[in-house]
């Protein structure tokens, strides 16, 4: 599924959060928002996921406007993992996981097996299926955040909503989450700050600054070091790792030439 935002601006206590924002992300490509802290990524993002109104612009899934479905229809297309999950749910993980599949049931309709095979499933992507009986409020935050992956599995759909997803994860669970998301069909915008993960995985990146996006590309030619000097104000070179070839950032200090 493709998914296409034009022009959208976001609005909040009348200060320009947003400013006409156009993003392009094909069929089952993974795309990364990257950009400093407060440049209006999450209030991007979450009107495409529809938590907040743009002022202004349109989100289309293929060719259909997102934001005039029904909230049931565009959960069936499009699910997220967003930045705080801290909701002291006084449910358990299995129950938690089990809210993915609402949209694709009407109210009070019970839970199948084909549900319940769905639930198992999703937790043992995530290597939660031990779990499942545990309270969802009792997890660590890691634990948290792949469960809250697990849901947005269990919900089926094809398009995925990213807000840092790495957030509480630690290096190995960041990697693997990363490379599960990557290898399931499906299309993906996420906002990435770890720019090395974004170089990793992403197929292609936006690079926003105070609400617009001011580059794009694949990872290694828009996270130029000239870029990321400009965004970030920080020095950076570029790498290739001899034996893997992959490509990479490595950070200098302010005003020394070694690395870091
Ligand atoms: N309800 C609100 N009212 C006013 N300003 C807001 C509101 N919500 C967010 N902002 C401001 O909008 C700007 C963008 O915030 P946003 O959370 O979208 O940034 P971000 O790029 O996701 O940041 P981070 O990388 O730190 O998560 C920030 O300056 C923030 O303080």
């Amino acid at each position: 599924m493709k998914l296409t935002c034009e022009n959208i601006n976001v609005t909040l206590d009348d200060k320009e959060i947003v400013k006409s924002l156009t993003l392009h992300a094909a069929d089952n490509a993974f795309v990364g928002i990257v950009g400093p802290n407060g440049c209006g990524k999450s209030t991007f993002l979450k009107t495409v996921y529809r938590v907040l109104k743009p002022k202004a612009g349109t989100v289309f899934l293929d060719d259909a406007n997102a934001l005039k479905m029904s909230y049931r229809q565009s959960a069936q297309k499009l699910a997220v993992v967003a930045q705080h999950n801290h909701q002291d749910f006084d449910f358990t993980v299995g129950e938690v996981v089990m809210m993915g599949r609402a949209p694709h049931k009407r109210a009070l309709e019970r839970d199948h097996a084909e549900d319940f095979r769905i639930v198992n499933d999703a937790l043992d992507r995530v290597q939660m299926g031990t779990f499942k009986e545990r309270l969802f409020a009792s997890l660590s935050g890691g634990e948290q955040q792949r469960v809250i992956l697990a849901r947005a599995l269990a919900q089926k759909t094809q398009c995925l909503i990213l807000d840092e997803p790495t957030n509480h994860l630690d290096i190995k669970y960041q990697l693997q989450m990363l490379e599960l998301v990557k290898s399931m069909k499906m299309t993906v915008v996420a906002a990435i700050h770890d720019l090395n993960l974004a170089m990793m995985y992403c197929d292609y990146v936006y690079i926003m600054d105070a609400g617009r996006i001011v580059g794009h590309g694949k990872p290694e030619d828009a996270l130029t070091e000239a870029m990321i000097e400009k965004v970030y104000g920080v020095r950076v070179k570029h790498m290739t790792d001899p034996e893997s070839g992959c490509r990479m950032l490595a950070f200098l200090p302010s005003n020394k030439t070694h690395i870091i």
